[in-house]
């Protein structure tokens, strides 16, 4: 479970959209949101939209991972993909918050990875939620009030990473999930291998 997580606008989206594209062996976990799509999100592959009633009702019904309150919208992870996909060794990628990762840290802690994305400056994450054109004035500066407050739960992940150019911040990424796979823990599958090595 490779999770990222960032102030919002710092480039999370983009980076988790890379590695989907260029790593054939993770898969994105895809998230229940109350938040409207916005224009080119597509319903069941950027997030499941569904009504607060229907959020509710699964919240009730324990189908969630994890779930929290964000800007004033649910979001969760829905148990059952993940659940399936990790019993036979898929990798997933999470873009959720601090609140999520907190959660999934607490269920499935050795199967978890978390990465925190940093943007280069304040200013320039203003300019990236700017330019992203998908969001109000409002909703701009609310993202920007939160941000100092999300910015200060990165002691709670394992990996930070600083998206000033796009490519070095990527390369980045990939080296931790390339990392993370070798950990001797996830490479059951060399067990036998070993063994036979031994073999006098
Ligand atoms: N806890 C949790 N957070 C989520 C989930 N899905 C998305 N988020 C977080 O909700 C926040 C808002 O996401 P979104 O509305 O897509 O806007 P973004 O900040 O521009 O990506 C981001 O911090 C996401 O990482 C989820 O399933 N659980
Ligand atoms: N390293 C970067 N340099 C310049 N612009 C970037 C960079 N990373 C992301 N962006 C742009 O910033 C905006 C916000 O990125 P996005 O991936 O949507 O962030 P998040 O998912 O964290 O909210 C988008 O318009 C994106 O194209």
């Amino acid at each position: 479970m490779f999770i990222m997580s960032s102030p919002s606008g710092a480039g999370k989206t983009t980076i988790s959209r890379m590695l989907l594209e260029r790593d054939a062996h993770i898969c994105m976990s895809v998230s229940c949101t109350t938040r409207p799509p916005r224009p080119g999100e597509v319903d069941g592959k950027d997030y499941h939209f569904v009504s607060q009633a229907e959020f509710d009702r699964m919240v009730a019904d324990e189908e969630f991972l994890e779930w929290a309150t964000v800007f004033g919208n649910s979001y969760g992870t829905p148990k059952a993909q993940v659940k399936a996909g990790l019993k036979e060794g898929q990798d997933y990628l999470f873009d959720i918050d601090w609140q999520g990762t907190q959660q999934l840290y607490q269920k499935l802690e050795r199967d978890v990875v978390r990465v925190f994305l940093l943007p280069p400056s304040i200013d320039e994450l203003r300019r990236r939620l700017t330019g992203r054109g998908t969001d109000s004035e409002d909703v701009i500066a609310a993202r920007m009030e939160r941000a100092r407050s999300e910015i200060s739960h990165w002691d709670g992940y394992d990996y930070v990473v600083v998206n000033d150019d796009i490519d070095a911040c990527f390369d980045k990424v990939r080296e931790i999930l390339a990392a993370e796979r070798m950990r001797r823990a996830r490479q059951t599958g060399l067990i036998g291998f070993v063994r036979e090595l031994m073999t006098p």
